[in-house]
């Protein structure tokens, strides 16, 4: 993999630590977990093996990840009072800002002990009620229905469909699912989660440090692509309609959502993972032109500008295609890289130093201050 050259605005290139937690342009495939390759993981492994590497250290034995699973799928119902106030957010509102006041409410009722001795229980409740926070509230807001989050699912993968459609999915479905999450999972110093790890810096509380990384993912040059590469590729109802349609945007000189990336230069190796998934879905479901839409959008950015998918674009057609509402696409993301935001906190506490840059002052030069009646 050849390094893109870093350098200029966005602290681009610049190292603002050490972890031990992901590789993101440097070997393998291109991105690794704890050295393991991400494209062995999402093609072996379910994604509470991943979450566990990276918050426990090592990969489990299947013996550690049936206690992990039960572990987790004992936590997963939620308080009274959280669903009580998931039930006065609107309609109208984005799951996103769900998300995040649903991670801030569970600190105000589960509230994480000063001294952190107790950090791995709360992340774990994190992993295990993201999934129902969101699909309470967009069911009962959309569908009048208070759905059951304390269910039966072998896992997180399975707990967001289920509590999404109040039934259990298919196997196939279930196998998307736990390959997305590992794709998602963790991604070095992103700014979600260098938000997260400035705001554990401080020694803040890991709901605060969760909930500033959800509002920083939320923003559509990051982890709202995905959402917004749907809303765009949905207009078009051909691969030729899609193409002269990109044509004008980049003539416009629009930026199109998941397409390019701040570290990796020639491709982003979870694509390759995704559009696998998203080709398989696109036959089952017999899509007659969003999977050729898609397909023709890459190549057109590719012959155009050098530009390549990121893990976004084609999580949009796979999640369309297994019958996910658009809005709920980062949210999922959300779901899995809690594990990557919540390792790195822990990892920034064990070995701290508050967080606090400089800046070049561009500002005027030392002047006289002027009473507020002479000033004009
Ligand atoms: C999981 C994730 O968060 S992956 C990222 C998801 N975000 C998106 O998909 C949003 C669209 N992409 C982008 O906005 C950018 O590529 C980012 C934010 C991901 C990276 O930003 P940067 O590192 O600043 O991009 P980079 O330095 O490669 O940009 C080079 C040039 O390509 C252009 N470019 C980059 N991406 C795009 C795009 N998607 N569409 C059109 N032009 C683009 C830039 O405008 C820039 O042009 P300029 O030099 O004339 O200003
Ligand atoms: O690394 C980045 O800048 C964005 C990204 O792909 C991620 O967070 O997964």
């Amino acid at each position: 993999m050849v390094d893109k050259k870093l350098g200029g605005a966005g602290l681009r290139g610049q190292s603002a630590g050490e972890t031990a937690l992901c590789t993101v342009g440097k070997t393998g495939s291109g991105l690794t977990y704890r050295g393991y390759d991400m494209k062995d993981l999402a093609e072996n492994a379910q994604f509470e093996e991943v979450a566990y590497l990276l918050l426990y250290g090592k990969l489990p034995t299947q013996t550690e990840l049936d206690a992990y699973k039960a572990r987790l799928k004992g936590m997963r119902a939620l308080p009274a009072a959280l669903k009580t106030v998931l039930e006065q957010i609107p309609a109208s509102a984005h799951p996103m800002d769900v998300m995040r006041t649903g991670c801030s409410m569970l600190g105000n009722l589960e509230t994480e002990a000063t001294d952190f001795s107790d950090q791995l229980d709360h992340i774990d409740r994190m992993l295990a009620t993201f999934p129902g926070i969101v699909n309470y509230w967009y069911n009962f807001s959309h569908n009048g229905i208070r759905v059951e989050t304390d269910t039966e699912a072998d896992s997180i993968a399975e707990q967001f469909l289920w509590t999404l459609h109040n039934k259990k999915p298919e196997a196939l479905h279930v196998e998307v699912m736990h390959a997305s999450l590992i794709l998602y999972a963790e991604h070095e110093f992103n700014a979600s989660t260098f938000a997260g790890r400035v705001c554990a810096s401080t020694l803040s509380d890991i709901h605060s440090v969760v909930t500033g990384a959800i509002g920083t993912l939320r923003g559509p040059l990051h982890g709202g692509a995905n959402e917004a590469a749907m809303d765009m590729i949905e207009q078009w109802k051909s691969a030729d309609e899609a193409e002269a349609a990109m044509l004008g945007m980049l003539e416009r000189k629009e930026k199109i959502m998941g397409f390019g990336h701040a570290v990796y230069r020639t491709s982003d190796p979870r694509n390759a993972v995704i559009k696998d998934w998203s080709k398989k879905l696109s036959e089952q479901v017999g899509d007659t032109h969003l999977y050729a839409v898609s397909e023709r959008c890459e190549a057109v950015m590719w012959r155009e500008k050098k530009l390549f998918c990121n893990a976004d674009f084609f999580h949009a057609s796979a999640y369309n295609f297994m019958g996910i509402p658009t809005k709920l696409f980062t949210p999922i993301f959300v779901c899995s890289r809690v594990s990557g935001w919540t390792a790195h906190a822990m990892e920034q506490r064990a070995n701290n130093r508050i967080i606090r840059p400089s800046a070049d002052y561009t500002g005027p030069e030392p002047q006289e201050f002027v009473s507020i009646e002479n000033r004009s």
